[in-house]
């Protein structure tokens, strides 16, 4: 008989495959929402990177819905245009020239992007918007001391158009805007709409792809594990600010909507969303219930 040793490293691969066997079993079946952030978009290899992810949870049972972000390129296509952005609490000042150009390049641009990297993973992606089967309906966000124009607030989520694509065997990938009564378009913030729509399917999972690790401490230590109570008093002692602020009640509204957990991911990390559901170890913060 031959002394066949094999190379460790190709053992280690081999034990972190049949890690993953308890998780693959226990998600079949269920829906997870993915929330790709416009600044996690950037770079070629690591769209190719994400949409593997995505194709491979598709492939072993799981149904991705994929929402994405696209504010720093709605951004740069308005300064081409010489119209500086305005936000006021995180959302974009949408007047009706700035809507039009946020559907052109979310829906126009951004959506398709993401569709191809996902059929050049292998998979098929269906790219629609809160618009198309009245997936999300919305009326003009009232906000007490600024007019925000055309930035919308969910009323209703219809989840037909999602659920007809996944059983079809493909990936829905959704750009934030929502219908009025009439037809009208309104810009709604991305992870507020991958949120709702977490909580309308019923989803297992939400995850938040952003630029960084997930939520740090004032040490700059990563936070792995926060109940929405953790939350408040991180918020309160002022450890998380900015764009974080809204993120985490996102996550919060998320799980006090029946989401099992909402997780904070590192979209600079390869293959970050393989490693939170597949291993132990895990990757981010995540987000539930106490
Ligand atoms: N405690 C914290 N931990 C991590 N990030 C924080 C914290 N407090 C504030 N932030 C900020 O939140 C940002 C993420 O929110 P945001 O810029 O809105 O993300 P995205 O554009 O991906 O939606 C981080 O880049 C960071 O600057
Ligand atoms: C109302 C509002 O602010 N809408 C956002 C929609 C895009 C978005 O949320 O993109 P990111 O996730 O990449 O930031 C905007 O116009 O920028």
């Amino acid at each position: 008989m031959t002394d066949y040793r094999p190379d460790p490293a190709l053992l280690a691969k081999a034990e972190t495959l049949t890690e993953a066997l308890p998780y693959l079993q226990r998600y079949a079946g269920s829906t997870f929402v993915v929330k790709y952030g416009g600044h996690a978009m950037g770079d070629p290899e690591l769209a190719r990177d994400f949409a593997e992810d995505v194709v491979l949870l598709k492939a072993v049972g799981i149904n991705p819905v994929v929402v994405h972000g696209g504010g720093p390129q709605i951004g740069a296509m308005l300064k081409a245009s010489g119209v500086e952005s305005k936000f006021v609490d995180g959302l974009r000042v949408t007047d009706e020239a700035t809507m039009k150009v946020a559907e052109m390049v979310l829906s126009g641009q951004i959506n398709k992007e993401i569709v191809a990297w996902i059929a050049r993973a292998g998979g098929r992606a269906v790219g629609i918007s809160g618009k198309d089967g009245r997936l999300v309906t919305a009326t003009k966000m009232k906000h007490p001391t600024h007019d925000l124009g055309l930035v919308g607030e969910i009323d209703h989520v219809d989840t037909t158009v999602l659920d007809t694509i996944s059983r079809a065997g493909m990936i829905p990938v959704v750009a934030p805007i929502g219908i009025g009564k009439d037809g009208e378009s309104y810009n709604i913030n991305a992870d507020t709409m991958a949120g709702f729509l977490a909580i309308a399917t019923g989803a297992e999972r939400l995850f938040l792809l952003t630029d960084v690790a997930g939520v740090l401490d004032k040490q700059k230590a990563l936070l792995t594990d926060l109940t929405p109570s953790q939350i408040n008093l991180l918020q309160t002692d002022g450890t998380i600010s900015g764009g974080m602020i809204p993120k985490l009640q996102t996550c919060i509204d998320a799980v006090e909507g029946g989401v099992d957990a909402a997780v904070i991911l590192d979209g600079r990390v390869p293959h970050a969303m393989l490693i939170e559901i597949f291993t132990k170890q895990g990757a981010g913060t995540l987000v539930r219930l106490g």
